[in-house]
């Protein structure tokens, strides 16, 4: 696939690193997350399509399982091929790691000079819509150096001391005011240098990307997420993601 990326409508390119290299262990036996069907189409397809379909992105770096490489490739010419669907898009596919974050390095390490925005998105957060990925791009463009989709939270959160045996009673330590707290989603979007820096300084196990960012004492700032931005973690999920995709199809007629 050829990395002929074209310049946005303002000159900044922008490429998105998504690691799908995951194996999906909370979503139960079977295929790779990444390459579960929703609606008859691998997850990763929708995510794929869904950070393509902003006019700003113009590469995409597939992080694949590392023995699903020449399948994800083929998955990808024959669902996005690169100038057809979109047209503005090329696409690339490396081999993952054993962690999150290390497969997010490998796609970084996979980045091509002359995009200057970054975003990290979740394969397993395929229906996210293009309005909130073009939200994290233009708060970068204005100068954030991170910034994180971000929505509230329903539920009160409780702060434990962990027992270490699921199912066991936990001691309850503390209690976070919640009108401060914000579950956060994906893509992130960063200057490319700033994580850069970030997957080159920071060495412990970071559940996020901006959390990497945060560890070097920079600036994250959040936009508003989106419910149809939720990761498809457990089997409920894949109930949920069908349910939006069917709604999708009787609203927007796709
Ligand atoms: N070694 C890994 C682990 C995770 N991921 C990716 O990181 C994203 C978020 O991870 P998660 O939803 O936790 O996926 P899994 O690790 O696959 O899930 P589980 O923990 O249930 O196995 C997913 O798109 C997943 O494919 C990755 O690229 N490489
Ligand atoms: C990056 C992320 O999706 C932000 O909510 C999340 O931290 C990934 O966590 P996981 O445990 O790897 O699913």
């Amino acid at each position: 696939m050829s990395d002929e990326s074209h310049p946005s409508p303002t000159g900044v390119r922008t490429a998105v690193v998504i690691p799908a290299a995951g194996r999906g262990v909370r979503l139960g036996p079977g295929a790779p997350k990444a390459l579960r069907a929703l609606s008859g189409t691998p997850m990763l397809v929708h995510a794929v399509r869904a950070m393509a379909a902003s006019r700003a992105v113009s590469l995409v770096i597939v992080v694949a399982p590392s023995d699903g490489v020449a399948e994800v490739t083929s998955l990808l010419d024959a669902h996005v091929p690169a100038g057809d669907t979109v047209g503005r898009t090329d696409f690339v596919v490396v081999a993952g790691g054993d962690t999150r974050q290390e497969s997010v390095k490998r796609g970084l390490d996979a980045l091509p000079p002359g995009h200057e925005i970054v975003l990290v998105h979740d394969a397993a957060r395929p229906l996210v819509p293009v309005e909130t990925v073009d939200a994290v791009i233009e708060a970068v463009r204005e100068g954030a150096p991170a910034v994180v989709p971000a929505l509230p939270l329903a539920d009160t959160v409780k702060e434990v001391e962990p027992a270490g045996t699921p199912g066991a009673p936990e001691p309850v330590v503390a209690t976070p005011d919640r009108s401060r707290l914000r579950a956060v989603q994906t893509p992130q979007g960063f200057d490319r240098a700033t994580l850069i820096r970030a997957h080159e300084t920071v060495t412990d196990e970071v559940t996020d990307d901006a959390g990497m960012v945060e560890r070097l004492g920079l600036p994250v700032v959040t936009v508003p997420g989106h419910e149809e931005a939720f990761k498809v973690t457990r089997p409920l999920d894949l109930v949920l993601a069908e349910a939006v995709l069917a709604r999708r199809r009787l609203t927007d007629g796709f």
